[in-house]
């Protein structure tokens, strides 16, 4: 499996985010920078967290009208995968492959801790390794993680079953809706989510709950 991730100024997990793919699928993925028109051919495309653009005018809209995520657009229609994490949620949210809106956090003030979500949806690509129900460890780290839709939209993704990740145990840290913490598109190709998956990979990070998200999604399972 062949993997690109956006770059942009001012993401900052993209170390991370590079290191758990090369970690799970044995090589590192293809850089993609904000200017450029074409993806190359790729199964996975990742758009990593941090404070494109400094977070000016709202989170991940300024890197919405870059041309590249033009070309992720293109690529999603065609049904390639896509993850965005915290920012990449944000800029996923304002590029329009995914319903509704990240506004500021409830408490107006960053939160930066571990939660823990429920898999609400383990039908999709990338939670099939986990247990419908399942409870996993996730941390985060935004500002802006207050998940937002408007009545129908948010009938038509619960009704769907694109809620995919609901923050559980009374942590939701936002004031997200319904307590959601991740989502898909309707085709089930592009997931959003606050929660950084890339940063529970491994023993040293103190836990591995985010792995299965990456197993799945690259399609590493029958290896693990
Ligand atoms: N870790 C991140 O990706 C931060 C996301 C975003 N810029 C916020 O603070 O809301």
């Amino acid at each position: 499996m062949k993997t690109a991730l956006i770059q942009l100024p001012g993401l900052n997990r993209d170390r991370d985010m590079q290191a758990a793919i090369s970690l799970i699928s044995g090589a590192p993925p293809v850089t993609v920078w904000q200017t450029e028109t074409e993806i190359p051919d790729v199964d996975l495309i990742v758009i990593p967290g941090g404070f494109s653009y400094g977070d000016y005018l709202r989170c991940g809209a300024i890197a919405a009208r870059m041309s590249v995520m033009r070309a992720v657009a293109e690529k999603a229609a065609q049904g390639v995968r896509v993850i965005g994490v915290c920012n990449g949620f944000q800029i996923l949210l304002e590029t329009g492959l995914l319903p509704g809106a990240l506004m500021r956090n409830a408490s107006l003030k960053f939160v930066c801790r571990e939660v823990r979500l429920s898999v609400t949806n383990n039908q999709t690509a990338f939670t099939r390794a986990y247990g419908a129900g399942e409870i996993i460890r996730c941390p985060v780290a935004h500002h802006d993680g207050n998940y937002f839709a408007d009545a129908e939209t948010l009938r038509q993704i619960e009704d769907k079953g694109q809620v995919v990740f609901r923050y559980a145990d009374g942590t939701n840290p936002n004031g997200s809706v319904n307590d959601i913490a991740g989502l898909v598109n309707e085709a089930g190709n592009v997931l959003g989510m606050m929660p950084h998956p890339e940063n529970l990979i491994e023993p040293a990070h103190g836990g591995t709950d985010g792995r299965r998200l990456f197993e799945a999604a690259l399609n590493q399972l029958e290896t693990a």
